[in-house]
């Protein structure tokens, strides 16, 4: 079988592998495997995101209503997590493949360097023909530090090895014009640019045991797209979904890309919490930033310097509502910066090269 991709990354979300009791639906982790196993077979490089930790704790032990919210989840996700990778472990090795635990926080992208090593330590897995799973370290990831769900986490991690798709499989076959249960509701098979237009659409109903739901998968899968990614949604639940889809013989929601960014610029993407300081710019300066036309950050568009920042480092730009615009490296200095401040014919504080546009 020969597939359009070299390497994707696959998020398995929590409703995929529970059954409807909350107890890890093992038939369904197998069918998962051995689809895999099936692509690997055929040359695909096979990154997972599997969620599945809490749910798989929850079938082991169960916590007192009245226990705190945050210690629930951490005895929960570190029992679980071990019967979890236990056995995605087992079910890979019936098929003589290595597979691997990566459990990550936010801080583990947090900078440059950070990104880098979490970057070679997937590569080198997969140079060895490892399956890496990889989870939130729901353990030591408590609130602030916690990323909005897996779905963010895949963005990532998608966006860090470059690879040609994102496959996020849920509870349902993609986006719906409306309830998905509902027989009015049609499915949205392409979707580009932002997600404005799909708010609407999308209902805070999340599935039974998942976190972000529909909306932040959308405004994720938007972004991943923007960068060059395109990002499939499907259900995890269909049979051979995963060869069906990639064969292009499922009807499920693709996020259409514009041109594939360079390293650096999904690194920056992705920087949102190492952002050190802002600075707001006039609503000229925002068009000429987000029209998609290839346009540097000018001192004169800047209004003000909000906050400090060093040469090199990551800025967040705000327009005079104080709405993110982007991300981007400065140049300079905010003291260079505030000097140069509505100052024409001046060297430019991020270069085009280096700046995210936010959606
Ligand atoms: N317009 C919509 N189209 C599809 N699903 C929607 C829509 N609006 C809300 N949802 C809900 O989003 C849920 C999937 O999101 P989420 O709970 O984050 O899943 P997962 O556990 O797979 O990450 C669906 O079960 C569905 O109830
Ligand atoms: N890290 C958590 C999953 C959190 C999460 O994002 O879940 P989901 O929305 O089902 O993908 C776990 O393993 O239980």
């Amino acid at each position: 079988m020969k597939f359009p991709y070299r390497k994707i990354v696959v998020k398995i979300g929590s409703n995929v592998i529970t059954q409807d009791d909350g107890l890890p639906d093992h038939s369904r982790i197998k069918d998962l495997v051995d689809q895999v196993a099936v692509l690997r077979a055929s040359g695909l490089e096979v990154v997972l995101v599997s969620s599945g930790a809490v749910a798989s704790g929850r079938s082991i032990i169960t916590v007192a209503e009245k226990q705190n919210a945050v210690a629930a989840r951490q005895l929960l996700a570190s029992i679980g997590q071990v019967k979890l990778i236990n056995t995605y472990a087992a079910l890979f090795e019936a098929h003589g493949i290595n597979c691997a635990q990566v459990l990550v926080t936010k801080e583990d992208f947090r900078d440059r360097l950070h990104y880098l090593n979490m970057k070679n330590c997937l590569q080198i897995l997969l140079q060895h023909q490892v399956v890496p799973i990889i989870n939130e370290n729901d353990v030591v990831s408590v609130t602030e530090l916690m990323f909005t769900d897996n779905d963010e986490l895949a963005g990532l991690v998608a966006a860090m090895l470059g690879a040609d798709a994102l496959v996020i499989l849920s509870n349902v076959n993609g986006i719906y014009t409306g309830d998905p249960k509902s027989p009015d509701s049609r499915l949205l098979e392409e979707i580009s640019g932002s997600t404005a237009a799909i708010a609407g659409y999308v209902t805070t109903g999340k599935s039974q045991f998942g976190r972000g739901g529909m909306l932040t998968k959308a405004s994720m899968a938007a972004k991943t797209a923007s960068l060059g990614i395109p990002v499939h949604i499907t259900n995890g639940k269909t049979d051979n979904v995963l060869p069906l889809l990639l064969a292009g013989k499922l009807a499920h929601t693709r996020f259409a890309t514009e041109k594939r960014a360079s390293n650096k610029k999904k690194w920056i993407a992705h920087s949102e919490n190492a952002a050190s300081g802002t600075v707001q710019v006039n609503e000229g300066a925002k068009l000429a930033l987000t029209c998609g036309r290839a346009s540097s950050l000018l001192p004169v568009g800047i209004t003000a310097v909000l906050s400090g920042f060093q040469k090199g480092d990551i800025i967040r730009v705000v327009d005079e509502r104080g709405q993110t615009v982007g991300l981007g490296i400065a140049e300079y200095g905010a003291d260079k910066a505030k000097e140069r401040i509505g100052q024409k014919n001046q060297r430019p504080l991020v270069h085009y090269d280096y700046f995210y546009a936010s959606n």
